[in-house]
């Protein structure tokens, strides 16, 4: 005996039909266990019922005036919905999982089941998330971006890399009911975030100074025209290039990064320009399409701009011009649609006066600037920075740190950071390895460089050192003092003396 379920069809919408259908299954003692009404139709789940009383039930339901078929069906129509639902899912390549508000596991499909929760053909429907992770640093993450926004973070599960998005489920009622999880794999090799597209969301800042370089770069970014980015290295030249893609209109086509320093001229001539089949020795047979075409549609981004040889900004120039490339060896030119980001760390300026970089070229790619700057001009971004990859690196060392020591944040801002923040977050993962407590303290902070004050390290002669320490000692003094008599007091100077010193300085004690 099995359950059967049943769809009637009606052919009017008279009162009481259901009614008199259910008495039939009353008058034979059937079970009800679930049923959804319609105007024209029902949908009814049965207890198992003998063959003979079947029979006799479909006959009398059959007879009654007003239903116009009865059907025996395999599933309910929202049944077969959420069955083709599930199928979709399990076919999607990477983890989806839906969790009610409290992290209790709703649904997983089947990538999440066999490569995230490692439980591939149980039912784990009902258990706490938490039992496989920990979900509770997930949501504080998402609650500190704030409600109804979808959060993103990275996570270690066995030997793989995953950027994990959690996107809040908010019902028609505008009640919050549920979570959903996506897994997505990321490069290992590299753990590089740079498999997924980088939005302004990724580039971590509170200083007034970054934050208006980023307000900068969203603007650029609904604009076409080329854009230079300058900076140190390490400053997040690449990261604002791929936000700046990410945040225009041509996100959906290709950014084609290629580094003018690594690769010699010859090979960066075929990269950029592509070549025709024929034209090296050991080259393709049928040739190949330089990053202007493959990039169509799409941004193609210069790094290191300026290492690039005078004959090749020359091409370069041309080719930006005149919207056209041809290929090296070849005689057509083809009509290419790219935006420009191009990057250097090189004073462009400088370079320019000493005929080392084109101005024309110059003026082509820069007509909007972006310069990011150094991480020791904005410490206030270290505590957040601190936040955001000892948060990464504690996953990856499957350590949990929950923050740092005073005398270890000194450390961290007293230091001249000269590879910025890629020399910060080495830094970082070298103290989140050794660290042994939840706190990382002093001693795992390993500098590459001694702490020398920033200003002693400006220029290189005695005088130079002498002069940047007076400065910084009458910055300091009369940052603390009311008048500039009483700071020539604690400095043990006289005022006329001070007063000449702040000019020969340009300081300016209204903008301290
Ligand atoms: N504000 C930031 N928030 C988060 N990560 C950052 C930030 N700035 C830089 N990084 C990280 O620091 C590293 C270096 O950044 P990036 O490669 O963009 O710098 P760059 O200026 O292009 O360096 P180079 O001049 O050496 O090419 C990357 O791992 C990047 O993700």
């Amino acid at each position: 005996m099995e359950t059967k379920k049943i769809k009637l069809t009606a052919s009017e919408d008279r009162p009481h039909l259901t009614y008199e259908a259910l008495s039939v299954l009353h008058k034979y003692d059937v079970g009800l266990i679930w049923m959804e009404v319609y105007a024209y139709v029902a949908y009814i789940k049965l207890m198992p019922v003998e063959d003979d009383v079947w029979e006799k039930i479909k006959d009398e339901l059959n007879s009654l005036k007003g239903w116009d078929s009865l059907e025996e069906i395999e599933l309910f129509p929202f049944e077969e919905k959420n069955t083709e639902l599930k199928k979709v899912l399990d076919v999607i390549p990477h983890g989806v999982t839906l969790l009610s508000r409290t992290g209790d596991i709703k649904y997983v499909n089947d990538y999440a089941a066999e490569k995230i929760f490692m439980t591939a053909g149980k039912d784990i429907t009902g258990v706490n998330i938490r039992k496989y992770m920990d979900y509770d640093k997930l949501i504080s993450f998402f609650n500190k971006k704030g409600k109804n926004v979808m959060a993103k973070d990275t996570m270690e599960i066995g030997t793989q890399l995953y950027q994990v998005n959690l996107q809040p489920i908010i019902n028609e009622e505008n009640v919050l009911s549920s979570y959903l999880i996506s897994f997505y794999e990321m490069d290992n090799t590299s753990f590089s975030r740079y498999d997924n597209p980088i939005t302004f969301d990724d580039i971590v800042a509170e200083s007034n100074k970054m934050l208006q370089v980023i307000n900068q770069g969203k603007l650029y970014s609904k604009s076409d025209s080329p854009v230079l980015i300058t900076g140190e290295s390490g400053t997040g030249k690449e990261l604002f290039a791929r936000a700046i893609h990410n945040e225009s209109r041509r996100k959906s086509k290709p950014f084609i990064a290629i580094n003018c320093a690594a690769i010699p001229d010859q090979l960066l001539e075929s990269e950029l320009f592509g070549y025709e089949g024929g034209t090296f020795t050991g080259g393709r047979k049928e040739g190949k399409a330089g990053i202007f075409e493959i990039a169509g549609g799409g941004t193609v981004f210069l790094d290191e701009i300026g290492d690039m040889a005078p004959h090749l900004q020359a091409k370069l120039l041309r080719v930006l011009q005149e919207k056209k490339v041809r290929r090296v060896g070849g005689a057509n030119e083809v009509n290419f649609d790219v935006r420009l980001i191009s990057a250097t760390n090189q004073n462009i300026d400088h370079m320019v006066k000493n005929k080392e970089f084109r101005l024309d070229l110059l003026f082509r790619i820069n007509i909007f600037n972006i310069n990011i700057p150094p991480l020791r001009e904005r410490k206030e971004d270290l505590p957040i920075l601190f936040e955001h990859f000892a948060g990464i690196h504690s996953r990856r060392y499957h350590k949990y740190i929950k923050g740092i020591e005073q005398n270890a944040m000194r450390k961290l801002l007293n230091y001249n950071w000269p590879g910025n923040v890629r020399e910060f977050q080495n830094v970082l993962e070298r103290a989140a390895a050794l660290s042994t407590s939840e706190e990382i303290t002093s001693k795992d902070i390993m500098l590459n460089y001694d702490i020398v004050p920033e200003e002693e390290t400006s220029g290189t002669s005695l005088k130079d050192c002498i002069e940047s320490l007076e400065k910084r000692k009458i910055t300091e003094s009369l940052k603390v003092n009311k008048s500039i008599r009483e700071a020539a007091k604690n400095l043990e100077v006289t005022h006329t003396l001070l007063i000449n010193r702040m000019k020969k300085y340009n300081i300016d004690r209204n903008n301290l």
